[in-house]
């Protein structure tokens, strides 16, 4: 897999962004442990707290057509530097990766920061804390 591809790809997705509100598109392109590509968009409504962003669009996607794993993940947005997801996805993306996950987050003017989950959201709450 080629980071540029997928950076590419999620540029590809974002294309797609439903934000008459915010009119800031953000798309995100994974790739599962199968080897298989989602793209997403963030998918806005005039009730203006059922925004579904571009991130979560992508993971939704994989996981309804039976993927479960992110090998790797890229989020591109219009932003100043490297996109910098929110919390609900970072919880999101947590659920669905692993350490090895890489996460590229970048922008439209070729920046990019290669993260992981640990990196963006320490501590997160996982399946671990609930079955302990
Ligand atoms: O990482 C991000 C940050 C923001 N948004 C969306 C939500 C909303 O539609 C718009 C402005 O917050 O950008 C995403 O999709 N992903
Ligand atoms: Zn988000």
């Amino acid at each position: 897999m080629e980071t540029k591809w997928l950076i590419e790809q999620a540029v590809k997705a974002r294309q797609k962004a439903y934000v008459p509100y915010s009119k800031f598109q953000v798309g995100a392109a994974l790739l599962t442990e199968n080897d298989l590509l989602f793209l997403g968009c963030n998918v806005e409504n005039a009730s203006y707290g059922l925004t579904n962003c571009a991130e979560r669009t992508a993971i939704f996607k994989a996981v309804s057509e039976g993927e479960q794993t992110i090998k790797a993940m890229a989020i591109v947005g219009d932003t100043e530097g490297p996109i910098s997801p929110c919390g609900a996805c970072r919880q999101v993306i947590a659920e669905f990766c692993n350490e090895q996950t890489k996460i590229y987050l970048a922008n439209l003017n070729g920046d990019v920061q290669e993260t992981t989950i640990n990196e963006l959201l320490p501590g997160y709450f996982s399946s671990k804390d609930l079955h302990q």
